[in-house]
């Protein structure tokens, strides 16, 4: 684990896409290669000692050397790009700095997308009707330079300036990590065995269990390191290595131990994640958990793009690059002076903090403009405010989470980042499709266990339990249903579901999937389009699963340098059977009844397994007495509005006690104006379910999303405002959705749709 491993690359494929900036600089003059006996940078001279004096600390002479000889071998830059910028230049960080400073990002042709069109895509450059950005591009990239400059000139030294710096940091970052991790490796193989003798690792002594346990002090880490790397080795070349009458057995339950020991895994999860691979890459995942996750910033592009993003941030100190081809909005941090969770443009929500890998599962889904699309367990809404961006603010997002505090955070998110087309629900999601339903699209970022988040919460290596491995399935199992029946089969536009997890457990995922696959016959797996990540497992440890299931896409921190994720996409191409497990409220979205095909029976508790934190919050409740309050303040507000005074009009009775306020609640989402405005009154439940707002036996639970706020009986939902004097409901690009008041036992208040 070293400093430089936060600056490690970001997944496939590499983040500097250097074919775009050779083919952008076409026309400039072909670049002389790096000569060969070239002086060394005061930079490179600096790394040089520091790693001399690593090595020297350790006192092992073969660091020295071998730091010596990998920075000699360390070739130059792969990603440099030979650029009108001389080595002098560009010799020093004090030198690099000012390039950066420099940098104009509107000619940073790596920070473009990989599309022909001049590397623009319609991801970078939101519908000139946003009300913040500004997308008249000529006019921006105009007023970036000086009058007297030729912008090409101008451009193309500041791109490579800021790329040959960025990269020549790197490199030496490298060069000197690999020096350090080769030397390592050789001590080690010093300190026990020489290559290609069997080493000696099992001793004759047994545990509890009957396997031999060997006396090493588990202390002694670097001998348990050796340890682990020569067990390795022996597994690797079982026949050659191991010793005479050891099985393999014996090898696995030596490294079982050695993990526990040495990366501080209870021996239940080590066990059940080093089922994963093979002893080697069983090893690099560890060793990858140890480490964290490069730094990733998502650009929202409801309200910038990336260039100019990179360009502001570059500007404030932050070294950073695209992330990779495969995504136009991310931007991997390298460095920053400034703390990025409280940059200006953090605050007026041009970009979000956010996992690389937590882009995927939005790619997958691909919610398309004017959809009505549900994020099922959607705080902090990472994802929610992806998916509005795509959409371009356009259609219905329906973000719901079962958590009241962790929906507050994402109504938090969903204003910051400007996002106008979303509604904030709070229910338990197993609730679905009951509460709404017929959705285009739906995402299901299921609650998990965390396996693949190791390296940000460590706690996870030792409070997982079995029973969090029974329990957590099996809310993801019907969860998983839930998802697929809240789905419009007959969408024109979509049909989809997207099931992901940041864990990489078998039974969170393949297991889940196989099961959605068993108990609805009307999905199907479908490629994720995603460009990369391994393929879902078709059979591990004596379970098989559908051929399909290749079809699902696994993430490892050891492979791609993210976080360990999965994605799976299902096509849902018929109706829900009635009679199928769970298919309560599934039947249709169109409201026609389903025809029965036989489904195996499978007795599944439906009861929701409660958050231990869902105590009763303020989030989007009622309170009856304030809200009469509120009420008639705001239609005093009216009537001044319309010119009278409200002394000399008589005040409506209000309710009687015990009644159930009849007064109708209506959110209005604003900030589509394109949107119909029709009235659905309360029988009209019948016609909002035609419309697409799934009515049948709908108990809409706080569908606004309330937020309220202080002094005032205002529901806000993310651009959607609740407001009790307005009393119109516009919801779901045409559908008016009223949200009845009505009590329900100690619980929040219930809405009728
Ligand atoms: C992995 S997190 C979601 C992260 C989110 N998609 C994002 O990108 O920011 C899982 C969420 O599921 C929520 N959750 C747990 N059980 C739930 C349930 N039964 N219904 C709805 N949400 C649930 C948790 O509160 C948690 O916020």
């Amino acid at each position: 684990m070293g400093v430089g491993n936060r600056f490690k690359k970001q997944g496939p494929p590499g983040p500097l896409d250097e074919s775009l900036v050779t083919r952008k600089r076409k026309d400039a003059p072909a670049a002389a290669p790096e000569p060969r006996g070239k002086k060394r940078s005061r930079t490179e001279i600096r790394e040089f000692k520091k790693a001399t004096k690593v090595a020297a600390k350790a006192n092992n002479p073969n660091k020295v050397a071998m730091s010596e000889h990998r920075l000699k071998a360390a070739k130059p830059a792969k990603k440099v790009v030979p650029a009108p910028v001389s080595d002098e230049d560009m010799s020093d960080d004090d030198d690099l700095e000012t390039a950066m400073e420099a940098v104009n990002v509107t000619g940073l042709d790596a920070l473009g997308s990989a599309s022909d069109s001049d590397g623009l895509d319609d991801d970078e450059f939101p519908d000139s009707g946003s009300d913040i950005v500004d997308s008249d591009d000529d006019v921006r990239k105009t007023a970036m330079w000086s009058d007297d400059e030729d912008e090409d000139e101008v451009k193309e030294k500041l791109t490579a300036a800021n790329i040959v710096g960025l990269s020549r940091k790197l490199d030496m970052q490298k060069a000197i990590e690999d020096a350090e991790a080769q030397a390592e490796l050789e001590e080690a193989a010093m300190t026990t065995n020489i290559a290609g003798d069997r080493p000696k690792i099992l001793e004759d002594s047994e545990d509890e269990e009957g396997q031999p346990i060997s006396k090493l002090a588990t202390q002694d880490l670097q001998l348990l390191r050796t340890r682990l790397n020569d067990t390795i080795r022996v597994l690797d070349d079982f026949k050659n290595l191991a010793e005479e009458g050891r099985s393999r057995v014996e090898y696995r339950a030596q490294l079982l131990k050695d993990i526990c020991a040495y990366y501080g895994y209870s021996e239940f999860l080590a066990d059940k994640l080093l089922n994963l691979f093979p002893a080697r890459e069983a090893f690099a995942f560890f060793e990858a958990n140890e480490t964290p996750r490069p730094m990733v910033i998502r650009t929202n592009t409801l309200r910038t793009h990336r260039r100019e993003l990179a360009q502001t941030l570059i500007n404030r100190g932050v070294q950073l690059e695209p992330v990779g081809k495969w995504s136009k909005v991310g931007l991997q941090i390298f460095e920053s002076q400034v703390p990025l969770g409280a940059t200006p443009e953090y605050l007026a929500g041009h970009y979000i903090l956010q996992a690389a890998s937590s882009f995927l599962p939005v790619m997958a889904l691909a919610p398309q403009e004017n959809e009505r699309v549900l994020d099922m367990a959607a705080a902090p809404g990472g994802k929610t405010t992806h998916i509005a961006a795509l959409m371009k603010n356009t259609g219905c997002v329906f973000a719901n989470d079962s958590n009241k505090s962790r929906a507050k955070g994402l109504i938090g998110n969903i204003h910051r980042l400007g996002v106008k087309n979303t509604i904030v629900c709070n229910y338990s999601a197993l609730e679905f499709p009951k509460a709404v339903g017929g959705f285009d699209r739906v995402l299901l970022d299921a609650p998990c266990s965390g396996t693949g988040v190791i390296a940000k919460d460590a706690s996870v290596k030792t409070n997982k339990t079995e029973l969090d491995f029974m329990r957590l399935p099996h809310l993801q199992k019907q969860l998983i249903l839930a998802a697929i029946d809240s789905v419009d089969h007959a969408s024109k536009t979509g049909g989809y579901i997207v099931y992901s997890t940041c864990s990489v457990t078998i039974e969170e995922n393949e297991q889940v999937v196989q099961y959605a696959l068993n108990k609805r016959p009307n999905v199907r797996l479908v490629e994720t389009g995603l460009s990369f990540g391994k393929e879902g497992f078709t059979s591990i440890m004596g379970k098989t699963f559908h051929p399909s299931m290749k079809l699902t896409r696994r993430y490892y921190p050891h492979t791609y340098n993210v976080d360990g994720f999965f994605v799976a996409k299902f096509k849902k191409f018929g109706l829900t059977p009635a009679n199928a497990v769970g298919a309560n409220g599934a039947a249709s979205s169109s409201g026609k009844a389903a025809p029965t095909v036989p489904v195996q029976e499978e007795y599944v508790d439906k009861r929701p397994i409660k958050d231990s934190d869902e105590e009763d919050s303020d989030f989007g409740g009622w309170d009856e007495d304030e809200d009469e309050v509120y009420m008639q303040r705001a239609e005093r507000a009216q009537l001044r509005r319309k010119g009278k005074n409200p002394k000399a009009v008589p005040p409506k009775k209000s309710n009687p006690a015990g009644k159930p306020l009849a007064d109708k609640v209506e959110a209005k989402v604003t900030g589509n104006s394109a949107w119909k405005t029709e009235k659905a009154d309360a029988n009209g439940a019948e016609e909002a379910a035609k419309k697409g707002v799934k009515a049948s036996g709908a108990k809409a639970k706080k569908v606004d999303g309330a937020e309220k706020a202080p002094g005032k009986k205002q529901a806000k939902a993310s651009g959607a405002e609740a407001s009790a004097d307005a009393k119109k409901a516009d919801v779901n690009g045409g559908a008016e959705l009223k949200l009845q008041k009505k009590k329900s036992g100690s619980g929040p208040r219930k809405a009728k749709a």
